[in-house]
């Protein structure tokens, strides 16, 4: 097929269109009393067994999705990316995330050149920073142990290393390799997740690692800007070099945020954002968690390998002496499914199964299957064709049986919606209570079975629901590797039969450059008050609603605001020109001053403007200054809750007797004017007088 041929041009699509109307008069029910067909659409590999007996297909189906699959050039196509082609054309770039676990022998070109030794090299590298961390041997500023640490990444950079994550940490060899650490991940830049991802952490014993593959990302950026200030705020500028590394294929950028580039981690142009998990990005932050390997204990024999290898006489330490620890397991799960993926014949190929059914599902049965959808969430051609058939999916799911008491409804009786039901035979964490009928998993697992059945069989209601059932004989890190490439190859399947480009993401870089426009305008209507131009009506009027809601709410919490000054301040800006936040901002440093020096002003400024309230009471400002205060002697870690800036050396602070919250006495004076609590926790004011 031509590139620039649609495969729905092709004599097979129009095949499977026509055969659309067979499959339509057949049902689930009597599809699965047929024992022959069930059997025929059962698929073994590596110990994962694939049903995808209930489909809406026969085997004539599959037979002509096989075809579509030949006329789409699928297995050429999943050549070329196995060889380092650059099948990313948009932005000229090889897809070789498979590289990024193959073993150590493996020869995968890119621009002519095997990249296999690159990414040991990095995996290597992570190997011995991992250990150090784990071991001790680098500790933090303060001599700590870094125990813990926070990933700051988004989308590619964030949901693989989440998923591992999430699936290893009720794995009991993972608790144990990871016992006294803890990983958090921070991703989203809403304020609120920051505060979340470093809750009860402590900074002396904190590693926070940076991972973006561009490091230009809006949120990874701010997210960590802010935890960089947490941690410098606490120990001081120095201890970033200690306390921060980076994951990324722009090292310049790294260095210029003030991370050292021996402790930055790289990876490739040819590793796609959402691709990256086997990569620094995902194995980084895993490995500090779970432990790379584990070193088998072969006494002096040992000592001597390593000796060898210390001096260079031997270029790696031999794998049989290293037991596989959760990492190495992880990799070798997923490098097991590419070799499955690139050798299997279509009909024994569990990614080439999956992706088809989802073609099917998709632009045949007009289903709006799971998708990929970053991927394969796209409406051209990779030549720029306009698509005149659905493509990309839908995806979501919940674990267990929560999806069972919610949404699970709208997939048996409302939309036809095909669903993948994932189980394991051995459950991480087994249960087995005494006089019980069956165990804990055995209860979990009842409707994994029961589901499939019940959507496709109905019973007052129609049935006739596609699903596929694929059960692991496990979810240790080598079937977690094996998913995982799975659903990664399932994407290039159906990318490849589409005919369009599953590793670009133009629809997100419109939605970050227009999130550069608002931030911009943000700016510049809160710093200059400059007018909102250039939104459409919508836009604009959400965008000063939020402005002017969000001002008020800035006041509210002044404590050198009143509800009464704000005519003045508009009048001021008005008259002359000043931006009101600047004149608040120097109106409070100039009270702070009166308030100091105990000028009579002070008093007369209190009682006609802070004073003049609306109920709420709080000190005059002679019994505020008669509160203890003291200059820090170091940055500390608390963040003052009045400004929210950080309480540094040499800034003199109060802080409540009774809570211990720390404020800088500018601040936390203007706030005991109006109110008498705590402005962190709203304890009751106290604070013991000199
Ligand atoms: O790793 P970066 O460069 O910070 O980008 C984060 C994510 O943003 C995207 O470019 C778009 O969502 C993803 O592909 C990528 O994983």
């Amino acid at each position: 097929m031509a590139s620039s041929t649609l495969i729905c041009d092709t004599e097979p699509w129009k095949d499977l269109k026509n055969h659309v109307q067979e499959i339509k008069k057949t049902h689930l029910r009597d599809l699965m009393s047929d024992t022959d067909r069930c059997q025929s659409m059962m698929v073994e590999f590596d110990g994962i067994l694939l049903d995808y007996s209930r489909q809406n297909a026969t085997l004539k189906t599959m037979d002509k999705l096989y075809q579509l699959a030949e006329a789409a050039q699928l297995n050429n196509k999943i050549n070329r990316m196995y060889n380092g082609e650059k099948i990313n054309s948009t932005e000229n770039r090889s897809v070789l995330h498979v590289a990024l676990r193959a073993p150590r022998d493996a020869a995968i070109n890119s621009d002519g050149k095997n990249v296999v030794p690159e990414v040991w090299k990095v995996l290597d590298k992570i190997k011995e920073f991992s250990e150090t961390i784990r071991s001790g041997s680098w500790v933090g500023a303060t001599g700590k142990v870094l125990k813990d640490v926070v990933a700051v990444g988004i989308g590619g950079s964030f949901l693989g290393p989440l998923f591992v994550h999430t699936a290893l940490q009720t794995d009991l060899e993972a608790i144990e390799c990871a016992r006294g650490r803890q990983l958090r991940f921070l991703a989203n830049v809403d304020p609120i997740d920051v505060a979340k991802s470093i809750t009860g952490l402590n900074p002396e014993t904190t590693l926070v690692v940076v991972v973006s593959k561009t490091f230009t990302t809006a949120e990874t950026m701010l997210n960590a800007r802010t935890l960089r200030e947490w941690i410098s705020t606490a120990l001081g500028p120095s201890a970033v070099a200690k306390h921060m590394v980076a994951v990324s294929t722009n090292l310049t950028l790294v260095e210029k945020f003030g991370i050292d580039p021996n402790n930055a981690f790289a990876f490739w142009d040819w590793v796609g954002g959402r691709y990256s998990v086997c990569s620094a990005v995902g194995v980084l932050p895993l490995s500090l968690q779970y432990g790379f390997s584990v070193v088998e204990k072969y006494g002096n024999f040992l000592l001597f390998l390593f000796t060898c290898y210390h001096f260079q006489l031997l270029r790696s330490v031999p794998e049989f002496i290293v037991r596989h620890g959760i990492i190495l397991k992880f990799l070798k799960g997923a490098w097991s499914i590419d070799q499955h993926f690139i050798s299997a014949p279509y009909e024994k190929n569990i990614p080439v199964l999956l992706g088809l059914l989802s073609i099917w599902n998709v632009s045949f049965l007009g289903h709006p299957a799971r998708v990929s959808m970053e991927s394969n969430g796209k409406g051209v051609s990779i030549d720029g064709v306009p698509l005149p058939f659905e493509a990309g999916e839908i995806d979501f799911g919940e674990p267990g049986t929560n999806g069972q008491h919610s949404f699970y409804q709208l997939i048996h009786q409302g939309r036809v919606i095909p669903c993948d039901f994932i189980g394991v035979v051995k459950s991480q964490q087994p249960v087995y209570l005494k006089g019980e009928v069956v165990s804990n998993h055995d209860e979990l697992m009842s409707n994994f079975f029961a589901q499939p059945d019940a959507l496709a069989v109905g019973k007052t209601f129609s049935g006739n629901r596609p699903s596929l059932s694929l059960l692991l004989p496990s979810l240790n890190a080598y079937n977690i590797g094996q998913l995982l490439a799975i659903y990664e190859h399932r994407i290039a399947v159906e990318g490849f039969i589409w005919g369009i480009n599953s590793f670009d993401q133009w629809g997100v870089e419109l939605g970050k450059s227009l999130a550069t426009q608002v931030r911009k305008q943000l700016h510049a209507s809160r710093m200059k008050r400059e007018p909102i131009e250039g939104f459409n009506f919508s836009t604009t009027t959400l965008l000063t609603r939020y402005l002017e809601e969000n001002t008020k709410l800035n006041r509210a919490v002044d404590a050198t605001d009143d509800n009464s000054n704000i005519p003045l301040v508009n009048l001021y800006q008005e008259k002359f020109k000043v931006d009101p936040w600047v004149l608040l901002e120097t109106i409070r440093e100039f009270m702070v001053d009166l308030v100091v020096c105990g000028h009579p002003s002070a008093l007369w400024l209190y009682n006609n403007t802070a004073s003049s309230t609306d109920g709420i009471s709080g000190l005059s400002l002679e019994k505020i200054r008669g509160f203890p205060w003291f200059d820090c002697q170091r940055n500390l870690a608390a963040i003052c809750a009045v400004c929210l800036d950080g309480v540094h050396k040499g800034e003199r602070s109060r802080n409540f007797s009774i809570c211990k919250h720390v404020f800088h006495a500018r601040c936390i004076d203007l706030w005991l004017v109006r109110r008498l609590t705590c402005p962190t926790c709203r304890s009751p004011f106290k604070m013991e007088p000199v």
